[in-house]
């Protein structure tokens, strides 16, 4: 059984979409940060989607649910959730207030460290973990403000190139987290599956095995000098099933909402951000939205997030489920391999599901 990390292997990128900036050294933004707003709404048209203005959101407060898991109507809050908006915030998830704010107060820790540390685990050309730029840097004009360390498994030889004598801490609170938010991760997708009325014939034989794949993002977006013009993380939906995020409490994160443009996801204390991704948008046959979200900056509060990506095994063939092509309508995917997907992604990023139109 292929893994995650193999399925980025062919993927290679060169350093300079890699190496992030220092972010230390520099009094002023760079040239090479300094995004012009047609770049970033260049970029959403590309996605296809219409409408909304583009210069935020100001409206009376409208956003994403919050949704309490212990609620006895969560199944329907959560499903509609998933069909308005393809995004909710989640309390009540189980998941220990302490874990997050140890694995969020690591993520500072990281990113404080000189960049000549940092780099020593730098993400290599067609390797999928440790220190770099977002893997979606290459599609877009200008650099992000932005610096990131992803984790799929163990984290350890990373760490390691880190911390030669004391990376255990790290590691047992990144692996304690992977672990836990596996659990709610495959909660909330047999919750969704119910809520989709997928009968027990229909239902995927690999949720809760240990073949599902899935990988942490810890994400850190300093304090910028001209934030206006700077980008945290340009607009993107994720390759995932579904994506579980922390915030730590700095406003940045926003969701693009047909009609209303983007829309922020104000952080909630004690709230985990959920999104549907690529390949739930496939799965439910387009039914849910793969929420477009990117992450702006500011002068005075650098932002940390913890993002965990959950998915099928790569072997995995994905497609509509029937139960979801209602009303005779026609699947609107072919089928594909999560570590095909994966690859025409890497390549296409917005225009992947277009490829993979029916
Ligand atoms: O920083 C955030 O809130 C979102 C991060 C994100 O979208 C990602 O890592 O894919
Ligand atoms: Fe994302």
């Amino acid at each position: 059984m292929a893994t995650l990390s193999e399925a980025y292997r062919d993927l290679s990128l060169p350093l300079h979409h890699i190496i992030p900036l220092d972010f230390s050294s520099v009094g002023s933004l760079p040239d090479s940060h300094a995004w012009l707003q047609s770049d970033d709404e260049d970029y959403r048209h590309r996605f296809s989607f219409n409408g909304g203005s583009c210069s935020g959101y100001d409206g009376a407060g409208l956003s994403i649910p919050v949704i309490d898991l212990l609620d006895p109507n969560a199944t329907e809050l959560i499903g509609l959730a998933c069909e308005n908006w393809g995004a909710f915030q989640l309390r009540n998830h189980g998941i220990s207030r302490n874990l997050i704010e140890e694995v969020e107060l690591e993520a500072k820790h990281l990113f404080a460290l000189p960049t000549e540390q940092k780099v020593k685990a730098l993400r290599s050309p067609g390797g999928a973990t440790g220190y770099g730029r977002a893997r979606i840097s290459p599609f877009f004009p200008k650099y992000m403000w932005h610096e990131g360390f992803t984790i799929m498994g163990s984290p350890s030889g990373d760490a390691k190139k880190i911390w030669p004598n004391g990376s255990a801490r790290f590691c047992d609170l990144m692996e304690e987290y992977q672990k836990q938010m596996k659990v709610l991760a495959e909660q909330l997708t047999h919750i969704i599956f119910k809520f989709l009325n997928i009968s027990e014939e229909e239902k995927i034989n690999w949720v809760g095995s240990t073949n599902s794949t899935g990988a942490v993002q810890l994400n850190s977006y300093p304090c910028c000098p001209e934030p206006k013009r700077a980008m945290g993380l340009a607009p993107h939906t994720d390759t995932s099933l579904l994506t579980i995020v922390h915030q730590s409490q700095t406003t940045g994160l926003q969701i693009f909402k047909e009609g209303l443009g983007w829309v922020p996801v104000h952080p909630h204390p004690s709230a985990l951000v959920v999104n549907i991704g690529d390949l739930f948008h496939i799965i439910s046959n387009a039914r849910f939205p793969c929420v477009l979200h990117r992450v702006t900056v500011n002068r005075t509060h650098q932002r940390y997030s913890v993002a965990y990506f959950y998915g099928p095994p790569v072997d995995y063939v994905v497609s509509p489920i029937p139960a979801t092509v209602l009303n005779k309508s026609v699947a609107r995917f072919r089928s594909v391999t999560v570590k095909e997907y994966i690859g025409i992604k890497a390549k296409n990023l917005g225009g992947a599901l277009a490829l993979i139109s029916a």
